[in-house]
């Protein structure tokens, strides 16, 4: 189990992460999300002991990352693909991983394979590895232990769509044999299929935490609805008591459900183009919408 609590960074006059806490549990992939700059880097380098915290804290195991016996053992870190030694060869990467980690040379062999690169790739030296192998060499590192934890910042980062696919496998079954997984990304769609809970931050604070299902079901449900008339269908909502707001793209969100919508329209003379009812929230739009006013571009 991974506890975060109250963790807060600051920088002179800046707060990079303001009084977060959540847990991610053991069996479970927590998806960590959040805009560029909001802090999702500098939490996870606090909790494995690299920054120090301003305050509050941030446990592994129910310990402090530095006060853990051979880390490495226990929690499975990759914060940046690309810090790898460029003049080493994956071989020796991982020989030397496995050595702190004291894993039997077999064990290398079979990271290796686990993370799907070939024998003639692992005799490269890193510099000359894609950004994807280097992932794949990353995780082989942070997997080399053995560990009950796993941190992985931006792992999809560059993986082609196969490599997205074996990932996704890999951190399941990591998590269906009670794994802990801690993991940020970008990548919304693949952080939908893999993760059980989320974290989302903007700006350094927690705008929205839960499990999956929770925070894509939230969403109020109603109708999408939309006709040649607006104004018409504005007035003949908001006479039968409902509440009607614009989309972005012209429609209208309404909280009445499509048969009920129907009735109003058909009531009110008023002829409709479009109605439907409301999807659930996918990912993209409950991060697009939570951290808008945390976001660098406006959204459009
Ligand atoms: N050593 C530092 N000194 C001053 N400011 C810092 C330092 N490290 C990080 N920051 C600032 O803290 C904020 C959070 O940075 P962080 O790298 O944690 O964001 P992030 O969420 O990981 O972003 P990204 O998605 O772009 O990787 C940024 O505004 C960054 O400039």
């Amino acid at each position: 189990m991974i506890q975060i609590e109250h963790l807060t960074k600051r920088y002179g006059n800046f707060t990079a992460v303001d009084d977060v806490t959540f847990t991610a549990q053991p069996g479970r992939v927590t998806g960590f999300l959040g805009p560029n700059g909001a802090g999702k880097s500098t939490l996870m380098r606090m909790l494995c002991g690299l920054t120090p915290p301003t305050s509050g804290s941030a446990t592994v195991l129910g310990m402090k990352y530095a006060d853990l016996p051979n880390p490495i053992k226990h929690v499975g870190v990759m914060l940046d693909a690309a810090a790898q030694h460029p003049g080493r060869t994956g071989a020796e990467v991982l020989a030397l991983a496995g050595l702190i980690a004291g894993a039997s040379k077999s064990r290398v062999a079979e990271m290796t394979d686990t993370v799907g690169l070939t024998p003639a790739e692992t005799k490269r030296r890193v510099k000359d590895y894609s950004l994807g192998m280097r992932q794949r060499l990353g995780i082989a590192g942070a997997l080399m232990g053995d560990p009950k934890i796993l941190v992985l910042d931006e792992p999809a980062n560059g993986l082609d769509p196969a490599g997205i696919h074996w990932m996704r496998g890999l951190l399941g079954d990591y998590a269906a044999n009670g794994g802990t997984v801690l993991l940020s990304s970008h990548l919304l769609g693949e952080v939908q299929v893999i993760a059980h809970d989320l974290v989302m931050i903007g700006h350094g604070k927690i705008v929205a935490q839960g499990s999956m299902q929770e925070l894509l079901s939230s969403k109020e449900q109603g109708s999408v609805v939309d006709s040649m008339t607006r104004q018409d269908l504005v007035s003949a909502v908001q006479a039968a008591g409902g509440t009607i707001t614009q989309r972005p793209d012209g429609a209208f969100d309404v909280n009445l459900l499509p048969p009920k919508m129907g009735q109003v329209a058909l009531d009110a003379k008023v002829p409709l183009v479009l109605l439907r009812e409301r999807d659930q929230n996918n990912l993209e739009q409950l991060f697009l919408t939570l951290t808008q006013d945390t976001a660098r571009q406006e959204i459009r």
